[in-house]
């Protein structure tokens, strides 16, 4: 498993995870749920994946950040869940057991918590196959109290940020494609209108930056 190297700029560590809520069919077992780059890159060893989504929530790029897609100087814009009871939010529920419990958490507390400013918060989780056997999962969750946050902005202005910035796991504009990518193969019911005005109003100014070839080099 990756382990991260902290950044000479680590944010203080956030206070410790809350206690993870258990899967009540094997009580050493955890259910973790990623809606960002979680969905594309656990790096984590786990036993089992779902795709679904939670209800209550919608994934904002109102989350900045100075190690993985963005630096001190410019910092990226990466995703967090805002509190929304009309919302619904898919991606994917990873599920950890036995010694995978303790080495996920340590290894996501370094990536998310630490480097990332996200606290840890449950979620319940609605399986694509089965949504009437809903799942307790652990989200990371940046909220507006932690130092990272950059809160609303209109789409266009974070499409900008996200073509301008790269960071130790490579650019922006990646972390936005991979996320789009994977809401294409959830298919025509799991919508989300924000990240698709970002993707929108970075497709109409990417050839202003630059020319098609050297568009597909940033990523
Ligand atoms: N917590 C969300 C977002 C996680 C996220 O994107 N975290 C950033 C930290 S700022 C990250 O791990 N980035 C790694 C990358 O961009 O490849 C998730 O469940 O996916």
């Amino acid at each position: 498993m990756k382990q991260e190297s902290a950044a000479h700029n680590t944010p203080p560590s956030s206070p410790p995870p809350l206690q993870p809520p258990q899967d009540d069919s094997d009580p050493q077992a955890l259910w973790i749920f990623g809606y960002g780059s979680l969905v594309w890159r656990p790096d984590f060893a786990y036993s089992d994946s779902r795709v679904g989504f939670v209800r209550g929530y919608s994934r904002r790029f109102w989350q900045g950040d100075t190690f993985h897609r963005g630096s001190d100087k410019m910092p990226g814009r990466v995703v967090t869940l805002l509190e929304d009871h009309e919302g619904c939010t898919w991606g994917v529920a990873y599920q950890v057991q036995g010694e995978q419990v303790s080495e996920a958490l340590k290894y996501l507390n370094v990536r998310e918590a630490v480097l990332g400013g996200y606290d840890t918060k449950e979620v319940t989780f609605y399986p694509q196959e089965d949504p009437d056997q809903p799942l307790k999962a652990l989200a990371y969750v940046a909220t507006p109290q932690n130092p990272g946050y950059l809160g609303p902005a209109p789409e266009e202005a974070i499409a900008t940020q996200i073509l301008a910035c790269r960071g130790f796991s490579g650019h922006n504009l990646e972390y936005l494609l991979r996320l789009a990518d994977f809401m294409q193969l959830c298919g025509p019911q799991a919508q989300d209108e924000h990240l698709a005005a970002i993707v929108d109003a970075v497709g109409t100014m990417l050839p202003c930056f630059c020319p098609t070839e050297q568009a597909l080099a940033l990523v």
